[in-house]
């Protein structure tokens, strides 16, 4: 039995379930928040809501930075008070700077796209004038077949089919080059997101951030027809764009958890909820339509206009007479080539218009990347702000140890994780961390990995030593053999094909090598559907056994397995000299480690030597107790596996 004084704050669990920000997420702001003139209206604002700054689907929803946020109206754990702000995305200084960036990042080295681009631009020119030599060709006809000459006639003939060819060849020039420039345009873009996003510490990070407004102060001079037909473009493309992402990760869920959602039997809640985001997105779709009415009038009245008005224009100098001395046929010649000049010209000219539609749609794609990417660098510059972000990496010593040195640190909501924490994980001593749900376990572990900053104290780890398996490991597409090896894909073809047998014997998978032949067979199916939940976790513990390093941090990591081979799971650790630092909610593991670390989940703490004698359980006594939870036999009683006061030692009675 062992005692834990509370720490004074009493009402912190409940506050951070009220103000935690994952806890009221929901896709869309409750019904009593939208506009009550019918379900059109509804779903229209529930577009604009749903990509509000507060609003993120539930994975998304957690910052350190946005810390005030959350208790803050409109903040995403107050949704049912969301002040329902606008977001505007215009074309201004911050446009052009992204856009800029974005640019940058497209034509960076080692890219083909700059020469591309220069290619076609140059064939662009050349083709124009052929286009403009073709357009030019009736008026000779006219000239020609009035003035009866035969031999001009076959002349004009062959060079008008060799400049049609070449026009059409340049036109497929220019397609092609203009779809590679697309092609690389878009890879060197994803390359340089790829590089930038999927690196150490910053994936889960940018995963958990919030969204934050991105709002700028600047506005540039842009001309009125911009500002009046092309900026609500802008806006509207921005939020397509966004029901666009946001109804593929709806998917990408469904296809995820299709087996709980089957098993719970919500298919007609996300058959809802996908049909409602379906609505969302066809109402932006149909947002941008109505929005791009006007420049597409604009466009094409401008081009029927181009008709008259050449006929206009050519009309002036023949009522005036100037052509009463040519003979008709160099009149009709004059007449259509005027006429093919200023069709061109207004067909020039509502090119011209037409970019600025698609020019809105650019706009639009721009805020959504700048956007990313200013989110990706205010993440860099905070991790790189953060002096004891990650823990000091050391390389293996005499000592070898995990150490905590007066650590503090909060949840991304703000809600205290723990208090001055000292505490030193022992390389030998495998030490079982309790407590609660959400006392925090997972979260000494994730200020172990580096993946929250810690606000306060030092983490110090053989980081090279230290090897984390999660509850639901990360299989990857690939071989058995790049399985193994998982994340170091490079170095599967040395293992040879004994040392994967010996890792699978010994993680209790070895029907996986009778079933595959082939260890190098790249299976198409997913191996997390290959393998049932409890071989997905000994799938992990064969990766650790492979490794083996000084410690292995195992996050609930034998929750899926039977008791036969989660006690074998913890001997091979013990025959490889590999140190489990386990966080679990059985007192079942307790025969396998000599150490407790219990949490509060008040930001207190304390540990205790686990006696190993048969009926000792009730009996443990604390060896050490620094911080917040100071041992006490007048205090109040925590059953640490639980969390319940009442429950104390129940669990370990039974
Ligand atoms: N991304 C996050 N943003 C905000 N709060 C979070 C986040 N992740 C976890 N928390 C909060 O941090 C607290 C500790 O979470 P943690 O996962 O460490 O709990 P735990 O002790 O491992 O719980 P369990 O026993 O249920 O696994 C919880 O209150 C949880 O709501």
């Amino acid at each position: 039995m062992y005692r834990l004084i509370p720490t004074e704050d009493e009402t912190g669990d409940e506050d951070r379930t009220e103000t935690g920000s994952i806890r009221n997420q929901h896709g869309f702001v409750p019904e009593s928040d939208s506009p009550s003139k019918g379900p059109f209206r509804s779903i229209f604002h529930k577009v604009r809501s749903l990509f509000s700054p507060g609003h993120r689907p539930r994975a998304f929803n957690c910052s350190w930075r946005s810390r005030s946020t959350a208790t803050t109206p409109g903040a995403p754990g107050n949704r049912s008070t969301a002040p329902k702000r606008k977001h505007v995305f215009m074309l201004d200084r911050v446009f052009l700077k992204r856009f800029w960036r974005i640019l940058q990042a497209m034509f960076r080295k080692p890219s083909k796209a700059p020469w591309l681009y220069i290619g076609l631009t140059l064939f662009c020119c050349v083709n124009e004038a052929v286009v403009y030599y073709v357009g030019t060709i009736p008026s000779r006809y006219y000239k020609v077949l009035g003035d009866k000459d035969m031999t001009a006639f076959f002349r004009l003939l062959i060079v008008s089919l060799l400049t049609v060819f070449l026009a059409g060849f340049g036109k497929t020039v220019i397609y092609y080059l203009g779809s590679l420039l697309a092609l690389e345009g878009r890879k060197s873009l994803t390359l340089h997101f790829h590089q930038i996003y999927i690196r150490p510490k910053f994936f889960y990070r940018i995963l958990m951030m919030h969204d934050e407004e991105l709002d700028n102060p600047y506005f540039l001079l842009s001309s009125i027809a911009s500002r009046m037909l092309i900026n609500p473009i802008v806006d509207v493309v921005f939020y397509k764009e966004s029901a666009e992402g946001y109804f593929r990760y709806l998917h990408v869920r469904f296809r995820q958890f299709a087996e709980s959602i089957t098993f719970s039997r919500g298919e007609d809640e996300a058959r809802r909820s996908a049909d409602e985001s379906l609505d969302v997105l066809l109402l932006t779709q149909l947002d941008v339509i109505y929005k791009e009415l006007p420049l597409k009038f604009l466009q094409q009245s401008v081009s029927y206009f181009g008709s008259i008005l050449s006929y206009v224009i050519i009309s002036v100098p023949i009522f005036m007479g100037k052509y009463d001395d040519l003979p008709s046929s160099d009149v009709s010649s004059v007449i259509s080539k005027i006429s093919f000049v200023s069709m061109y010209l207004t067909y020039q000219f509502s090119k011209i218009i037409q970019c600025g539609t698609d020019f809105s749609d650019v706009a639009g794609y721009t805020s959504r990347l700048g956007q990313l990417m200013e989110a990706l660098d205010e993440m860099n510059a905070e991790l790189e702000n953060i002096a004891i972000d990650f823990p000091h990496e050391e390389s293996m010593t005499m000592d070898a140890s995990i150490r905590f040195e007066n650590v503090s640190f909060d949840t991304p909501a703000g809600d205290l994780i723990i208090s001055n924490f000292t505490y030193r994980f022992e390389a030998g001593v495998n030490t079982m961390i309790v407590g609660p749900n959400g006392a925090g376990k997972t979260s000494i572990l994730r200020a172990m990995g580096g993946l929250w900053p810690v606000a306060k104290g030092e983490i110090i780890l053989p980081r090279r030593d230290v090897i984390f398996l999660p509850q639901t490991p990360y299989l990857t597409y690939g071989t058995l053999r790049e399985q193994l090896v998982y994340p170091l894909k490079k170095t599967a073809s040395g293992v040879s094909d004994a040392d994967v047998v010996r890792v699978l014997k010994m993680a209790r998978l070895e029907h996986i090598a009778d079933t595959i032949e082939d260890f190098d067979m790249a299976y198409t199916l997913d191996w997390s559907k290959m393998l049932s939940p409890g071989e997905q976790q000994k799938m992990a513990f064969a990766r650790l056994f492979y490794a083996r390093p000084v410690f292995g941090v195992l996050d609930e990591a034998t929750s899926s397995m039977d008791a036969e081979s989660e006690s074998e799971m913890f001997k091979q650790c013990r025959l490889l000299n590999i140190t489990c630092i386990t966080v679990c909610h059985h007192s079942s593991l307790e025969k396998y480690h000599q150490q407790k670390l219990a949490l509060d989940g008040r930001g207190g703490w304390s540990s205790f030597e686990i006696q190993h004698s048969s009926d000792c359980h009730s009996d443990d006594i604390p060896i050490s107790t620094t911080g917040v939870g100071v041992v006490s036999s007048e205090e109040m009683e925590v059953d640490t596996l639980t969390g319940n006061v009442e429950d104390a030692n129940q669990g370990y009675r039974d």
